[in-house]
């Protein structure tokens, strides 16, 4: 493999900012330092830019079955979209139907995914439960590196667990040094609300915001804290949009719970005006669970982002055509759940972040990239400027600009939720595992280049509680001097 010299850059890390060339060789961060020698290395010109870690999106769904219907990016598009955005790694979720192995979904994901153009990894959902899904947990943890499990506490009678199925596979997560993510809105209420809509007549768009107010969301992120308190396992909430939500996660925060919030991208920009517009396909088009808020709750969001009570921005990238989101028509209830973002977060992020001066460069590393390496525990491999770490590097411009438009993107769909936003920060180069793909503009990916990223169980955290539970178990107090019983 080529030797590449980023020269003349800023390296920003979550922690540090300095001026220093990297060298890149057989794929990893061979050196980093002032005025390195050539060498015949390909030279890379980074000058007024910022070396930082490739972006990690901990949040996807590619090719994904729902609702009748499969996500349109597949492993090909959506990491070229990613790419393109700066994004070197994502981790999509392997989806096992009611009642199938745990195993036997990770074949077909195994299956999807030799198409990637960058690295992936996967989390693993709870979709039902039983012994065979207690017993499979262990395998897909030790022999698969799978450490993360997902849990959908909404879409009632697809995905959905139930409470006792929740403490159940926690607990299990638990004794396998293991993370359980939640889907956190009450699907028993969404239900409900959706039928109540639909009989009033309120079968538009707009009827899927009013089926999701912020409360079932902050309702169920405080279940799913308490039961993963009582489980004594760390929690990761994904897609936290609401300040109940954020309420629920930074009081468990300082209470000395280690709860992750993830906010993502639409909702941090995009509001619930959307939801109100005139045009059918425009509102369907930002039909996604739980839906964009009001302005509040995006400035919520950003102060967690600011105060670090919420700890990296995602996409939940999960893009539908607009002929898909049509099977909606008449019923809010069909639209297919799910917007696009990926080749989008990082420079939304730097433009609304960093350039309206609410994050810094650092912050902007620690949420996009250093936080999820560190809870994903494949930090510093991932996520780092290091020797030694993976060459995913992203050589960001600050004063490249463009227009976001369906026209120009990668994504296999027909629009962009962020049509006409103007964007000032972009990558000039992006390199997956040493490869420059992003030259200038140019997209050079190459399908099959991602490798699948295997993720060790029993990080720090996960000791840390077993090791406070073990301390605070259920001792049996043993008495002299027993009376004997009254019956
Ligand atoms: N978020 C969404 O609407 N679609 C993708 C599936 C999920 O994450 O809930
Ligand atoms: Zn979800
Ligand atoms: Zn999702």
């Amino acid at each position: 493999m080529t030797t590449t010299l980023i020269r003349n850059g800023t390296v920003v890390t979550a922690d540090l900012t300095y001026k220093a060339d990297v060298r890149v060789e057989n794929g990893r961060i061979a050196e980093i330092g002032p005025n390195l020698s050539a060498d015949g290395a390909t030279e890379l010109d980074a000058s007024g830019c910022y070396v930082m870690p490739g972006g990690i999106d901990p949040h996807v769904h590619l090719e994904m079955p729902f609702m009748g219907t499969y996500s349109s990016d597949d492993f090909e598009s959506g990491t070229r979209a990613g790419l393109a955005g700066g994004t070197t790694m994502v981790v999509d979720f392997c989806l096992p139907e009611p009642g199938q192995s745990l195993l036997e979904a990770l074949k077909r994901w195994d299956n999807k995914s030799t198409r990637a153009n960058c690295d992936y990894s996967f989390h693993m959902a709870v979709t039902w439960w039983d012994k065979q899904v207690w017993d499979e947990m262990e395998t897909v943890v030790k022999d698969h590196g799978i450490n993360t499990f997902k849990h959908f506490m909404a879409y009632k009678g697809a995905l959905m667990v139930n409470d006792d199925e929740m403490f159940a596979s926690f607990q299990r997560c638990a004794a396998l040094g293991a993370l359980p993510l939640v889907h956190a809105e009450n699907g028993d209420v969404v239900a409900t609300l959706q039928q109540k809509l639909l009989a009033e007549g309120n079968d538009g768009p707009e009827g899927h915001a009013y089926s999701r107010p912020p409360e079932v969301e902050g309702e169920a992120t405080n279940r799913a804290i308490m039961i993963a308190d009582m489980a004594g396992v760390p929690l990761y909430v994904v897609h936290t949009s609401c300040e109940q939500a954020h309420e629920a996660i930074r009081r468990a925060r300082q209470k000395g719970m280690r709860v992750y919030g993830e906010p993502l991208i639409q909702h941090l920009t995009l509001d619930e005006s959307e939801y109100f517009n005139a045009d059918w396909d425009h509102s369907a088009r930002r039909v996604m669970s739980p839906p964009f808020r009001n302005k509040q709750h995006q400035d919520s969001l950003w102060a967690g982002l600011q105060s670090g009570s919420l700890s990296v921005v995602a996409t939940d990238h999960c893009a539908f055509t607009t002929e898909q989101k049509r099977t909606g028509v008449g019923d809010f209830t069909k639209i297919p759940n799910g917007t696009g973002g990926l080749e989008d977060r990082m420079p939304m992020l730097w433009t609304h972040g960093v350039g309206t001066g609410r994050l810094t460069p650092n912050e902007f590393v620690a949420v996009t990239s250093t936080n999820i390496a560190k809870i994903l525990n494949i930090y510093p491999k991932k996520g780092a400027i290091l020797v030694g770490a993976d060459a995913d590097i992203v050589v960001f411009d600050p004063e490249k600009e463009k227009t976001i438009s369906a026209d120009s993107q990668q994504s296999a769909i027909d629009y962009n939720v962020f049509e006409g936003k103007k964007v000032k920060g972009l990558p000039r180069y992006v390199l997956t595992r040493g490869k420059l793909v992003i030259d200038d503009g140019a997209v050079k990916t190459e399908e099959g280049h991602g490798k699948f990223v295997k993720r060790e169980p029993f990080q720090a955290v996960n000791k840390a509680l077993s090791t406070w539970k073990e301390l605070v178990a259920p001792r049996k107090v043993e008495r002299s001097g027993i009376p004997a019983s009254g019956v």
